[in-house]
């Protein structure tokens, strides 16, 4: 059993000197709801992390899973829920901790893993905007976070998801790293602002472009073949009704790229970080091929205030507001809203 020994938002507040966002602080319920995740870690052995959700809430989590792979040695895993109750890992148990996270707190599959993991023994906690939900409710811990309230964005999903992981990593395996990182995550509300300006003009000539193609394929890799999932699983498809399939750059040359041809779309995800490489080869190969390629550069987002060697753990916190433009462009230039659904919470299923 490890010394409690506290959070890195808490030395923070304790040490006005290293507190680098003037005037921007999380809600102290907030703090005190990672505080007690950081607590219970600590108060364990943890053997094993796994990251439970549906559709975008897990492309969410898998952000965790990939810092937490890439950063330190307890092996991490990403389940869609239902799975993960059917598969019942068998390193499930008292030694690990289980994230699960739902948006409304409400996904049936979501809720019944929570109840899962927690009978085993997992240290369990439920990310969601809705504090009070069955989610949160069924797992031990929770971990909240405002959703469009005018709440800053420290306290919103990015700002309360990244501070978590970055505080589970530090308390895992501390490394003064990931102290810059929660110093400097008060300033994603800036950054937000900032990018959104940046490439609204962009993203609103993609849906101009783009509004009469009935396919669009996304490719990404590395934490950012996340962003192209939950874009074309919930933004493409469930939200615009446009086909598509995230194709990881790695895996482009060994299939998908048969299906390249100059009228052919796709939006290319050059992300920042360790697999740029990967993304840099498949995109020389579609711009050879294809007239319809639009990239997003996560080298060239606005990163004000963020330390060189951090950038590529902000990138993925700031990306998915960035693609979320790409999707506005083509629903206004579609006339197809984002809200509109036939089956989704219309119909049992
Ligand atoms: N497009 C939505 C996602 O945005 C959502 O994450 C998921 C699960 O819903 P929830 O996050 O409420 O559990 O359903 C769909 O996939």
């Amino acid at each position: 059993m490890k010394q409690d020994q506290g959070t890195l938002i808490e030395e923070v507040a304790g040490a006005t000197e290293t507190q680098s966002v003037k005037g921007v602080e999380m809600k102290q319920e907030h703090a005190a709801q990672i505080a007690a995740v950081v607590d219970a870690v600590n108060a364990k052995k943890i053997d094993n992390v796994y990251f439970v959700a549906c559709g975008g809430s897990m492309a969410s989590l898998s952000f965790g899973e990939y810092f937490l792979s890439k950063e330190i040695e307890i092996p991490s895993f990403v389940y869609t829920s239902n799975e993960f109750i059917h598969r019942n890992p068998k390193s499930l148990g008292e030694n690990s901790l289980v994230v699960l996270r739902s948006h409304s707190g409400t996904t049936p599959e979501t809720v019944e893993a929570a109840s899962f993991a927690k009978a085993k023994g997992a240290v369990t906690v439920a990310i969601s905007m809705e504090a009070e939900s069955p989610l949160a409710q069924a797992a031990e811990h929770v971990v909240h976070y405002n959703y469009k309230d005018g709440s800053d964005a420290i306290d919103g999903e990015a700002g309360m998801f990244y501070t978590l992981i970055f505080e589970l990593l530090n308390a895992l395996s501390p490394n003064e790293k990931y102290k810059r990182v929660v110093n400097q995550l008060p300033n994603l509300g800036n950054l937000i602002e900032k990018n959104i300006e940046q490439f609204s003009e962009a993203a609103n000539e993609f849906g101009k472009k783009y509004k009469r193609d009935k396919i669009i394929y996304t490719m990404a890799s590395g934490a950012y073949i996340h962003h192209a999932y939950s874009f074309t699983s919930c933004l493409l498809m469930e939200m615009l009704w446009i086909h598509s399939n995230a194709i990881h750059s790695g895996e482009f040359f060994h299939g998908p790229f048969e299906i390249t041809d100059y009228d052919v779309p796709f939006l290319v995800v050059k992300g920042e970080g360790a697999s740029r490489p990967l993304d840099e080869r498949a995109l020389d190969f579609v711009q050879k091929f294809s007239d319809k390629v639009e990239v997003v550069d996560i080298a060239e987002l606005n990163y004000d205030g963020i330390d060189e060697d951090l950038k590529e753990y902000f990138g993925p916190a700031l990306t998915g507001f960035v693609l979320r433009l790409y999707a506005d462009g083509l629903a206004e230039h579609t006339g197809h809203p984002l809200s509109v659904r036939r089956y989704m919470w219309k119909m049992e299923y």
